[in-house]
């Protein structure tokens, strides 16, 4: 994924400024930035949700977004939420081999608004993955979770991530859960990437490395840690 000098306005407000950003492909990086930012924006800018105003955005042919909420449509069951909008691909067999993935398959033909937050968001990532995206776009797809459902679902993503390699571009508040996740991470201001971090492979949580690499994160942002 290659976004080059991309802008973005509402009314008078530029939220991004000429945003470079490279992913590549199996890269899986993490994007920080304070409230209004402009994360959720540049999600939607690459999603093709919102039109581009100047520079270019070039994203591979299949894209994927999972939200903060996970927005299942709550008349169908769970298995037809995996493969709506597959056409002649929405199959059951489908739907069940990637809610086994989740490990989900028990609540096939359970309702939506049946499902525990973490149920759903599950459900979110399964529909996210059935049509085996080059790049995956998650816009802090864990924030309204607790935070013993959030590392269960870290190790998911951990798993899914090593089974299916697309780019991921994760848009999170947490400092530690980009760390946890991504192998680089991006702090978003001004419209622009202002800088970043290469997470070494095989850092463990809490390990001092980590925690100077989180604090490193946390200056960037201009949040001072204690
Ligand atoms: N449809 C819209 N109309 C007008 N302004 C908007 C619209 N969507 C977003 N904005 C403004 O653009 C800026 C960036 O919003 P965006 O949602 O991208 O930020 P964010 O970094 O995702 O914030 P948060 O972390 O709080 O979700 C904010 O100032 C917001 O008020």
């Amino acid at each position: 994924m290659d976004v080059r000098g991309l802008r973005r306005a509402h009314g008078d407000r530029v939220v991004l400024d000429g945003l470079d950003l490279r992913i590549a492909p199996g890269e899986f990086v993490a994007l920080l930035g304070r409230s209004g930012s402009g994360k959720s924006t540049l999600l939607r800018a690459l999603a093709g949700l919102d039109p581009v105003e100047a520079g270019t955005v070039e994203v591979p042919p299949t894209v994927s977004v999972a939200f903060q909420e996970p927005r299942l449509l709550p008349w169908e069951p769970v298995w037809r939420n995996v493969v709506l909008g597959l056409g002649a691909g929405a199959t059951r067999e489908r739907a069940l081999r990637a809610l086994r993935g989740v490990e989900l398959e028990a609540r096939a033909d359970a309702w939506p608004l049946t499902l525990s937050g973490g149920e759903a968001q599950r459900v979110s990532l399964a529909r996210a993955l059935v049509r085996g995206p080059e790049l995956l776009l998650l816009d802090e797809p864990f924030g309204a979770l607790d935070a013993l459902t959030r590392l269960t679902m870290h190790d998911l993503v951990r798993a899914l991530r090593a089974e299916h390699r697309p780019a991921v571009l994760l848009v999170t508040h947490d400092v530690e859960e980009a760390v946890a996740l991504a192998d680089r991470v991006l702090v978003l201001d001004a419209g622009r990437v202002a800088g970043g971090r290469t997470v070494p492979p095989g850092t463990e949580r809490g390990s001092p490395g980590v925690v100077a690499l989180e604090t490193d994160l946390l200056d960037l942002l201009g949040v001072r840690a204690r």
